[in-house]
C-alpha cells in the first residue's frame, strides 16, 4: 500500500470532521457571516508565509534538481498564486493590503506553523513533507467534496471562488505532486519510521482542524 493511502486511511475520521465543520458548511451554503471570513483570509494570509517558508527549507534539504524546484516551485505557488485569491477576497471586504504582515498570528495558528517549522528545522526532507502534506491536500479534499455537496447552491454563493481555487485543476496538481513527492522520498522507510511520519500526519491534520475552529470562534 502507498505511504499516503495509509496515512489518508489513519485521519480520515478527522477529515470527515472537517466537511461538518460550521465554517466549511457555512460557507458551502454561502451563509457565512463574512467578517469571520475577512479574519480567517488574514489569519491564512499569514499562516502561508510561514508555510512557504517550510517549503523554503525543503529545498534546503533536498539533494535531487527535480526536488529542488518542486519545492521552489511550491514557494512561488504559495506567495503568488494562492495568496493571490486572499488578496482578492481581503480587497473587496475593504482590508488594507499593504499593512497585512502587521496583524498578530492568534494563538493557534502560531502552533500550527511553529509545528511545521519546528519539523522542517530539526526533521529531515521525509518529515518535512509529511509535516506539510496535509495543508494541500485537506484543502484539495475539502473544496471537491464542497463542490459536490453544494452544487446546487455555487451559483450565487459568495464564497465560491474560494471553493473553485481549492477544486480546480491547477490546484489538483499541486496536491498531487505533494503525494507523489511522499511517496517518492519515503519509499524505502521501516515501521519505525513509518510510525513516526504518522504521528506527524496525524498532528498535521489535527492542528487544521483546530485552524477553522478558531476561524469560527473568532475570539479576538
Ligand atoms: C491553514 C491552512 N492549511 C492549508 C492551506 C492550504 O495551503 C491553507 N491555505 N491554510
Amino acid at each position: 500500500m502507498l505511504l499516503t493511502d495509509y496515512l489518508f486511511n489513519e485521519s480520515k475520521k478527522i477529515w470527515d470532521e472537517y466537511l461538518k465543520h460550521p465554517f466549511i458548511v457555512e460557507m458551502g451554503k454561502g451563509t457565512l457571516d463574512k467578517e469571520k471570513f475577512r479574519n480567517y483570509l488574514v489569519q491564512d494570509y499569514l499562516y502561508l508565509l510561514d508555510y512557504a517558508k517550510v517549503y523554503a527549507m525543503g529545498l534546503i534539504k533536498s539533494d535531487d534538481v527535480n526536488h529542488m524546484k518542486f519545492f521552489k516551485d511550491s514557494v512561488n505557488g504559495i506567495m503568488e498564486d494562492e495568496s493571490a485569491t486572499h488578496i482578492a477576497y481581503l480587497k473587496e471586504l475593504g482590508e488594507d493590503i499593504k499593512t497585512l504582515q502587521r496583524h498578530k498570528l492568534k494563538l493557534e495558528n502560531e502552533n500550527y506553523t511553529n509545528f511545521m517549522k519546528s519539523v522542517a528545522l530539526t526533521g529531515d526532507i521525509q518529515d518535512l513533507i509529511i509535516a506539510v502534506l496535509p495543508c494541500a491536500w485537506s484543502y484539495y479534499y475539502i473544496a471537491k467534496e464542497m463542490k459536490e455537496i453544494y452544487k446546487d447552491n455555487l451559483e450565487n454563493n459568495y464564497y465560491a471562488a474560494w471553493i473553485d481555487s481549492y477544486s480546480c485543476e491547477e490546484y489538483r496538481m499541486c496536491a498531487k505532486e505533494n503525494i507523489d513527492l511522499a511517496n517518492e522520498l519515503c519509499k524505502n522507510i521501516d515501521d519505525n519510521k513509518k510510525e513516526k511520519l504518522k504521528e506527524i500526519f496525524i498532528k498535521g491534520s489535527l492542528y487544521e482542524m483546530e485552524f477553522w475552529q478558531m476561524a469560527y470562534k473568532e475570539i479576538k
